[in-house]
């Protein structure tokens, strides 16, 4: 198993690009293989959900190609050889977004059959939501042998109200609705940028969809669609999860090609903790030279503090004068990291859905295993702003969603190197070897 070590003590200086968002192309690759034209997608992150994902569409018979072998990130897609509408593996198993395979072939074709998703584990996950829609729409839905099923006669549209605000049933309704006869319209939908970047494809081949971006999304069924040529937004978490390395290692990172309005929360949380963050036309600088000041942050659906960067912000609070309270609103089981980052040094105690976190003046390294993606990646933030050397174990989480992440870590002054130890005794060898290394 593959292994970070890092050496920390380097504060991050200079400038990084931010790829594609993974969660807004998981859901335009599901929109992409309804169309029986082929559709070009720019931007797609080359991380292993995306990858997974793209197999399984591949293994039901879509058309994927890369125009220009050697760049990963454009790819095309056509839909039209699609020949089974049942998608299981063990990898899509894996991911949770195989769920919009079922949105899409179900408004495509009228059938679906997909593996109930995966994903990270950071709570419990229902898709009553995306059930409800589905049903709602006219069509039947059972889950046999660990799969879902869905099939309907025919989809009208319908009046549909979230009971909560979830991201994937409402781009999941959205896919099967944009296929659907009639008008339909989502209630206390989701908000999130992916949303609206979903929505933006799907009406660049011909949907009709008005609202994206806010709480009632309106989309009136077509026959068909067309082909397009679209460019996935830059990724969010992504970009956060660098101002949050630039913040706990006191650095001074230049994030380029992201979209700051989709950052303010962010920003707008590390600038109440001190730093100084300088807002570009499709960048952000963030600077950070004097010790942080504590403060409240709960996560919320956008705009609010996204559940995705709850993990990296706590990292940095944990090095604030003073103390800070996180509170997760959305998955109740997202604290998993504090466990590992108290071997750090960090002094967190966590009630209910509550983090009370005393800042501590330094992580010291140690070794520690990634719960899940953004753990994994807070983690590494901690391992970069450490006294010493850490192991970051479970890293193939952190694979999923980050592409080219030590690179990137690298390119702005960070240690980090991907090992894949054999045991132990090789890990502690090549943490030793590391700590004495002159870099
Ligand atoms: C692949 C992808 O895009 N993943 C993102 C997506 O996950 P995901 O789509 O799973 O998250 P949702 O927005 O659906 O979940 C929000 C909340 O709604 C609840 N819920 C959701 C659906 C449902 O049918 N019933 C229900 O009760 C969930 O348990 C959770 O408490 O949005 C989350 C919230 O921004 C992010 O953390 C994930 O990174
Ligand atoms: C939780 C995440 O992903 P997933 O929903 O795919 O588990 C994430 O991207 O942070």
């Amino acid at each position: 198993m593959e292994q970070y070590l890092i050496k920390g003590g380097n504060p991050l200086v200079g400038e990084v690009e931010i790829g594609g968002a993974k969660n807004s192309a998981l859901g335009i690759l599901a929109a992409a293989i309804m169309c029986d034209e082929t559709v070009t997608i720019r931007n797609l992150p080359d991380v292993n959900d995306i990858n997974v994902f793209l197999n399984a569409v591949i293994s039901i018979g879509a058309e994927v190609r890369y125009p220009n072998p050697k760049d990963r990130h454009t790819v095309t897609i056509n839909g039209c050889g699609i020949r089974t509408h049942e998608v299981d593996n063990d990898y899509i198993r894996k991911i949770r977004a195989s769920y919009y395979l079922i949105g899409a072939l179900l408004g495509k074709y009228r059938e679906a059959g997909v593996a109930l998703p995966g994903g990270c584990n950071i709570g419990s996950r229902p898709i009553d939501q995306h059930q409800k829609g589905f049903k709602a729409l006219g069509a039947k839905v059972w889950i046999d042998r660990g799969m879902i099923f869905t099939s309907a006669d025919e989809l009208n549209g319908k009046h549909i109200y979230l009971d909560v605000v979830s991201v994937g049933a409402t781009i999941n309704i959205m896919l099967a609705a944009s296929r659907a006869k009639g008008m339909t319209i989502i209630e206390n939908a989701a908000k999130e940028p992916h949303v609206v970047d979903v929505a933006q494809f799907l009406n660049q081949m011909g949907a009709n969809i008005k609202g994206a971006g806010t709480d009632m999304i309106k989309i009136i069924g077509v026959d068909r669609f067309r082909a397009a040529d679209h460019e996935i937004i830059p990724d969010q978490i992504e970009a956060g999860t660098f101002m949050c390395a630039a913040v706990a290692t006191k650095g001074d990172v230049t994030i380029k090609h992201v979209i700051p309005k989709h950052l303010e929360s962010i920003s707008a949380k590390l600038i109440e903790m001190g730093a100084e963050i300088e807002e570009l036309d499709d960048a952000v600088r963030v600077v950070a030279t004097k010790r942080l000041s504590p403060t409240t942050v709960k996560t919320m659906p956008y705009p609010g503090f996204p559940t995705d960067m709850q993990s990296q912000i706590a990292v940095c609070l944990s090095l604030a004068d003073g103390t800070s309270l996180v509170t997760e609103k959305i998955f109740e089981n997202r604290f998993k990291y504090t466990d590992e980052l108290t071997k750090m040094g960090a002094n967190i105690k966590v009630e209910g859905n509550t983090a009370f976190i005393t800042g501590v003046d330094k992580y010291t390294g140690a070794v520690v295993v990634a719960p899940d993606l953004r753990a994994g990646a807070a983690l590494v933030i901690a391992g970069l702003a450490a006294e010493g050397c850490t192991c970051v174990e479970q890293i193939q989480y952190i694979q999923r969603g980050y592409e080219n992440f030590e690179e990137k870590i690298r390119s702005l002054g960070g240690i980090i190197e991907r090992v894949d130890v054999e045991d132990r005794t090789d890990r502690d060898r090549m943490m030793r070897k590391m700590s004495l290394a002159a870099y």
